[in-house]
């Protein structure tokens, strides 16, 4: 029978079960919510693999309250307002209890929150989630619809204040006169001046005085962070674009799939000619923006290659000194930390040419790691030229492709696989609605509509990702999906079988199952 599971998010925050009436039929709600997420996955033999951080319950048929019981006495926003209360003070009393200096917004405020400890860090993300939600509720919703729509000026005022670079120009110690800061810039005094304004309104710069404009933490952190300057750039200047053009994309080809018939070629005049790759490959100067955006975002919580390097269990690979291939690895990074873990496996990291050469020299400081490891240039889209390897592995690569793209990838593959050879991909995979945490649902789902306006690309379910290799080969034999705590991405894997297509697919998961109970202890790098 498939365990049903309850996303470590909707448990208490100090992870127990809590014997309080309310609480308890809370759980109850959940663990119905849990269950219609997971039902659609329950076919005869096949259990939900995600979601693995999870406590098993019995299913639970048992109306929710609202349905049956008289409603609570207190509101849902005062509900709200005292998780509020209660999950802040957990946080304030670790912070001052471990001597760390609170949140704010002047210029001196810590850019990040410290690493916190697990029950901690749900504290944090309790507040997050229920402030948000406690902002709509008491909005209303046409309020929250009409003002909602506007989000995009954030964007606005942002784009023109990084890309003038009004950041660096203002003092850290010291306000400066608006009227000083006008003659330092090339963007005119209203633009400057209703900009930074409007920012304003989002902690981004503050006006101590009138005409005096000072930083706050956030504007301080736009000043001196080169990769932040980089992620607003490439958002504002080359994806914001790109999404205002996606309807016309959309109305214009209807399909949406082609990468050359993007939102950002609608924006940028390319479409029939380049994927946005291309043009950006073109260009120096925007390929080098996107490169430190995509530093900041991987060097950002929840996406730590320290994930997949600390989580996925290589040791069968290492102990028979066996190969992984990094495809589209960039300058191999990920390459060198798993080298230094694993220290027989042979490491090959394929890129388009350019980047290759372009890959410091030697790859890591480490010999020992530096000489395991060998550059290759390689367009994925042609076949895979590593004949035998052990791992093909790809990270963020499948969510910037749609369906017919990412099959031709996988084909790709297919000559060069030998039995049991491992296809993991590291990307996002979508969870039902409901099983996300509502913070890393926001993010993740906005990296889907990012992958819409730009690449005409997709995040994918696990059933999604199941079809995926489905479409390409019946001799693919799907493992699942695992995802460590605090990560945001989830490790995807299949199997090339050639043999099981004679076995259902139920049984072969069952049979590698048991081997890997023997060879390895599995349940510890499976995680979700
Ligand atoms: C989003 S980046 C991911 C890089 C790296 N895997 C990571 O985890 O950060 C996509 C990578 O795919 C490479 N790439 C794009 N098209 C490619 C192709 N046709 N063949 C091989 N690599 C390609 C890019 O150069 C880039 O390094």
């Amino acid at each position: 029978m498939a365990k049903l599971r309850v996303p470590s998010w909707l448990q208490s925050s100090n992870g127990t079960a809590n014997a309080n009436g309310a609480d308890e039929a809370d759980r109850k709600k959940q663990n119905r919510l849990s269950l219609s997420g997971l039902a659609q996955f329950m076919t005869k033999g096949d259990q939900p693999t995600q979601a693995s951080s999870v406590t098993e319950t019995e299913p639970d048929t048992t109306p929710a309250p609202s349905e049956k019981a008289p409603k609570s006495s207190t509101s849902h926003m005062i509900d709200l307002a005292k998780k509020i209360t209660q999950e802040t003070e957990k946080l304030d009393k670790y912070l001052k209890d471990n001597d760390l200096p609170n949140p704010g917004f002047d210029v001196d405020a810590p850019g990040d929150f410290p690493k916190l400890p697990a029950d901690i860090q749900r504290s944090r993300q309790e507040v997050v989630y229920a402030t948000r939600e406690l902002n709509a509720l008491v909005r209303g919703p046409r309020e929250h619809v009409r003002w909602g729509v506007w989000s995009f000026l954030d964007t606005l005022s942002l784009q023109l204040i990084n890309s003038y670079g009004i950041a660096k120009l203002v003092p850290v110690d010291a306000p400066i006169e608006l009227a000083v800061l006008q003659t330092k810039t090339t963007l005119d005094p209203i633009n400057l001046a209703r900009s930074l304004r409007h920012a304003m309104t989002n902690h981004i710069f503050q006006e101590p005085t009138p005409g005096f404009i000072a930083h706050t933490a956030a504007s301080r952190m736009l000043a001196e962070d080169g990769p932040l300057q980089d992620w607003v750039g490439f958002n504002s200047e080359d994806i914001f674009p790109a999404a205002a053009h996606s309807l016309q994309s959309l109305r214009t080809h209807p399909e949406g799939t082609e990468l050359t018939r993007t939102g950002f070629n609608f924006a940028f005049n390319t479409v029939d000619k380049d994927p946005m790759f291309v043009t950006f490959g073109k260009d120096p100067e925007r390929a080098k923006r996107m490169g430190g955006a995509m530093a900041s975002l991987t060097g950002g919580e929840g996406y730590e290659v320290s994930h997949f390097v600390d989580n996925y269990d290589l040791s069968d690979v290492d102990a028979k000194e066996g190969t992984f291939v990094d495809i589209g690895g960039s300058h191999g990074f990920v390459c060198v930390d798993m080298g230094k873990k694993w220290k027989k496996t042979k490491f090959v990291v394929q890129d388009l040419q350019k980047t290759v050469d372009s890959a410091p020299k030697p790859i890591s400081s480490d010999e020992d790691v530096a000489q395991r490891i060998t550059l290759q240039a390689h367009d994925f889209f042609t076949e895979q030229p590593v004949y035998g390897a052990d791992v093909y592995f790809f990270r963020w690569i499948f969510h910037n492709y749609s369906t017919p793209y990412a099959i031709k990838i996988i084909k790709g593959l297919v000559p060069a696989l030998k039995p049991g050879a491992r296809v993991v991909i590291n990307d996002h995979c979508l969870r039902d609605v409901g099983l996300e945490n509502p913070w890393d649902e926001r993010i993740i789902r906005s990296m889907d509509m990012v992958m819409l306006a730009v690449l005409n690309a997709q995040e994918r379910t696990e059933t999604e990702f199941r079809e995926l290799f489905k479409a390409v080969d019946e001799r693919f034999v799907f493992k699942g999906v695992s995802r460590s705590e605090g990560c945001r991405m989830s490790v995807v894997e299949a199997v090339w079988m050639p043999e099981s297509v004679e076995k259902t697919e139920a049984e072969v998961v069952e049979e590698s199952k048991e081997e890997q109970k023997v060879e390895t202890p599995a349940e510890e790098t499976k995680e979700a």
